[in-house]
């Protein structure tokens, strides 16, 4: 008997351990003192074992935006009111939120999808709008998601990628009001430590607001915790009952995006969230994996320190969206063009060695 969620733990595609070697020793045939370059260099290695060749090159990039409003909301988590998440989406369709601008600038190919919202958003297309729910269901009620929500969210994301023609990079972007707190639930979850060690204020709590959100998050952790740590699978088991659609789309998509042989640029706080789960269902997606910043979501720095994780930025940003990895793209972009073009110093006739 199959189950919908089989295709979870099919393998992850094949990094060409060769192609990687021929472009590591390549790297210290170039004019520059060998690895002064630092993790730029790393990078290119890596793009070479992903994409099968000792000159790789990064001209096709996907970004994917995924939607959803989050029942928590109704427990007072989050700066911001939920019919922002519906009115941003309009924002993405029109071409004016952050995420829009970067991905013009590096040339990405864009879209979005909505998987459920409170509020209709007016100017998405009925086939990005997928209507899961108003929204996941109130975590400090009831289990966020559905096992049927939960594979449909999952699924949305893997089509997603199933889409894709030839692209060689993926980002996943997330909107959500009150996803945070879904994140932060996930982390406490899986690592089985209190929920407010992960609380922070999002998008702009003040300090008494991040005390009140500590205080659910403690008490839905309360709630889950015997439930997740005895559950067959903790990480999936997490997401269902703390949501959101768009982080389980971003995990199916992480999945789908290393099983095709599609690195992924991880972004922030959430989307590091949705790595996690993915991560515990198939742990070769870390060598498909690239993180882009560190957030200023204070719990962010000990996640990546505890994955062992370095990310490229730290630039204090806290937005999602997928912005901090399309901001890191044409740092990708650089350190490939500096393996590719760059002279030999048998080319340029330079002395190599004392
Ligand atoms: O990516 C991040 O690190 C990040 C950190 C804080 C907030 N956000 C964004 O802010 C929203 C969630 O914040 P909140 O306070 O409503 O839970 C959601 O739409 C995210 O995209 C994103
Ligand atoms: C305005 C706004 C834009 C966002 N983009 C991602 N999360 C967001 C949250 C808010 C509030």
């Amino acid at each position: 008997m199959t189950h919908p969620l089989d295709w979870l733990t099919t393998p992850c595609a094949r990094i060409d351990a060769d192609s990687a070697e021929a472009a590591r020793a390549y790297q210290n045939t170039l004019t520059k003192p060998p690895g002064s370059l630092g993790r730029l260099e790393e990078i290119a290695v890596q793009f070479a074992g992903w994409q099968h060749c000792v000159k790789p090159e990064l001209n096709r990039v996907a970004i994917r935006v995924f939607a959803g409003d989050h029942g928590l909301c109704k427990q007072n988590i989050s700066a911001f009111p939920q019919q922002v998440t519906a009115q941003m989406i309009d924002n993405f369709v029109a071409g004016g939120a952050a995420i829009n601008v970067l991905s013009r600038f590096c040339h990405a190919d864009f879209d979005i999808l909505n998987l459920g919202t409170v509020a209709q958003p007016a100017l998405l297309a009925a086939d990005k709008n997928l209507h899961l729910g108003a929204g996941t269901a109130d975590a400090s009620e009831q289990p966020a998601m559905t096992q049927e929500q939960l594979i449909a969210a999952l699924n949305a994301g893997r089509d997603q990628v199933d889409a894709l023609a030839d692209c060689q990079l993926f980002i996943g972007g997330e909107m959500g009001i009150g996803n945070t707190s879904s994140a932060s639930l996930i982390y406490a979850l899986l690592a089985d430590r209190p929920a407010a060690e992960f609380a922070g204020p999002g998008t702009g709590l003040s300090i008494a607001g991040v005390t009140h959100k500590e205080t659910v998050l403690n008490r839905v952790q309360d709630k889950y915790q015997v439930q997740v740590r005895t559950s067959e699978s903790p990480a999936l088991a997490a997401l269902q009952l703390c949501g959101g659609f768009e982080i389980a789309a971003i995990c199916g998509a992480y999945l789908r995006c290393a099983q095709r042989g599609i690195p992924v640029l991880v972004d922030g706080f959430i989307t590091s969230a949705a790595f996690m789960v993915a991560q515990s269902l198939q742990p070769q997606l870390r060598d498909w994996s690239l993180f882009a910043h560190c957030s200023a979501e204070p719990a962010h720095r000990n996640v990546l320190e505890q994955l062992n994780i370095q990310p490229l930025l730290d630039l204090e940003m806290r937005l999602g969206e997928g912005s901090g990895a399309a901001l890191a793209v044409p740092l990708l972009q650089q350190a490939l063009a500096l393996h590719g073009q760059m002279a030999t110093f048998t080319g340029a006739g330079v002395d190599d060695r004392l």
